[in-house]
């Protein structure tokens, strides 16, 4: 039934999004009824907002049909091995603009800035019910979703971020950074990781504390997303009674994980010099007002929007990395290989 449904929303261009939370066994869908194109606003839905956080987009409850479904996890699909060919010309205008923001960072008061870019494939054949699967299976920990509305076009995720998760006036939310390939057995950080993690921390611990009755922040630990390890770090925040959520999103986002620091100086050198628009890629992405899966009002759990695509005549894959001054471009450019992994592996 529930796919059934997903494959007829994709043949019939209607708007739809199907997602499973990180550690969750159901998906949900929210089937949109028209075609509209709806403007985030105080209703419960699923809600998606741009990096510029100038176009938020909902699919509200009252304009949608609502399915569950169990996740038959019994069907193991083979990981495909790592697919690590890429293009020079690529690699060497990433490193000429990862060049240019360490320079940046040395003689001026930026400190971090998180560059991205866009790894186009000529493939757009997507077989949507086989994608969805693959994405559940081989990403349980992660946000996975599929989001698709005929005016803004085909997306799909497997986000291991928390943006923001609030219930009973406490609010979740990690400070996540740092990027080394997974490996068995300990995991060790450099300096220049440790740093660039710190950054969000510390930016996320400033802008919630106007909102805070209380504020607990765990230590930083290793935290695995599919074949890659990062840092993180776990806060809390318990809210004073009559804050609100769309303002505390809109202090937060973009935070220092996917724009740098200062906001304002990081946002300006991305827009400068990354070339491309990145649209929904590092926005936030989830469940606004309403916990779908326990139907409690008032609840919002959303996500970065990470490793994530846009699919249309292509695939264009979304990659960044935070960038300080003891970055080396090279390694830049080859982690944001290593993440493209992630949606390489369910195409
Ligand atoms: C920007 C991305 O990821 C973010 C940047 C990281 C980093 O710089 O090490 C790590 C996790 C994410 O917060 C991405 O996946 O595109």
């Amino acid at each position: 039934m529930f796919f059934e449904k997903v494959q007829e929303y994709f043949n019939l261009n209607k708007p739809f999004v199907v997602y499973k939370k990180p550690h969750e066994s159901k998906a949900i869908g929210l089937f949109q009824k028209s075609k509209k194109l709806h403007t985030l606003a105080d209703v419960a839905g699923f809600c998606w907002v741009n990096f510029n956080n100038d176009k938020k987009y909902c699919i509200p409850e009252t304009d949608s049909d609502i399915y569950v479904t169990q996740i038959n996890q019994d069907t193991l699909y083979v990981t495909p091995s790592a697919n690590l060919v890429y293009d020079e010309k690529a690699k060497s205008s990433f490193e000429a603009i990862v060049s240019k923001a360490i320079d940046t960072i040395n003689t001026g008061t930026l400190e971090k800035v998180v560059l991205s870019r866009k790894e186009i494939l000529d493939k757009n054949d997507i077989d949507i019910v086989l994608t969805l699967q693959k994405l559940f299976s081989f990403y349980p920990d992660a946000f996975t979703y599929v989001l698709y509305h005929p005016e803004l076009g085909f997306f799909m995720g497997a986000s291991p971020e928390q943006f923001i998760k609030v219930e009973h006036n406490t609010l979740h939310t990690v400070a996540l950074a740092g990027t080394q390939t997974y490996h068995d057995g300990i995991i060790t950080w450099q300096p220049k990781e440790v740093q660039e993690q710190q950054i969000v921390t510390q930016y996320i611990e400033n802008s919630l504390k106007p909102y805070a009755k209380q504020l607990n922040i765990s230590k930083p630990f290793t935290q695995k997303a599919g074949n890659l390890a990062h840092i993180k770090t776990q806060i809390e925040c318990l809210l004073h009674q009559e804050v609100s959520i769309e303002n505390i999103c809109d202090t937060l986002h973009p935070t220092p994980a996917v724009c740098g620091f200062p906001k304002d100086k990081a946002k300006q050198f991305i827009l400068e010099n990354e070339g491309y628009d990145r649209a929904f890629y590092s926005g936030y992405i989830g469940e606004w007002k309403k916990n779908f899966y326990t139907y409690t009002e008032n609840c919002y759990d959303l996500y970065v929007n990470l490793r994530c695509a846009k699919i249309d005549e292509a695939t264009h894959i979304y990659v960044g990395c935070g960038i300080t001054k003891d970055s080396n471009p090279e390694k830049e450019f080859f982690e944001t290989i290593h993440k493209s992994q992630t949606i390489k592996k369910c195409m």
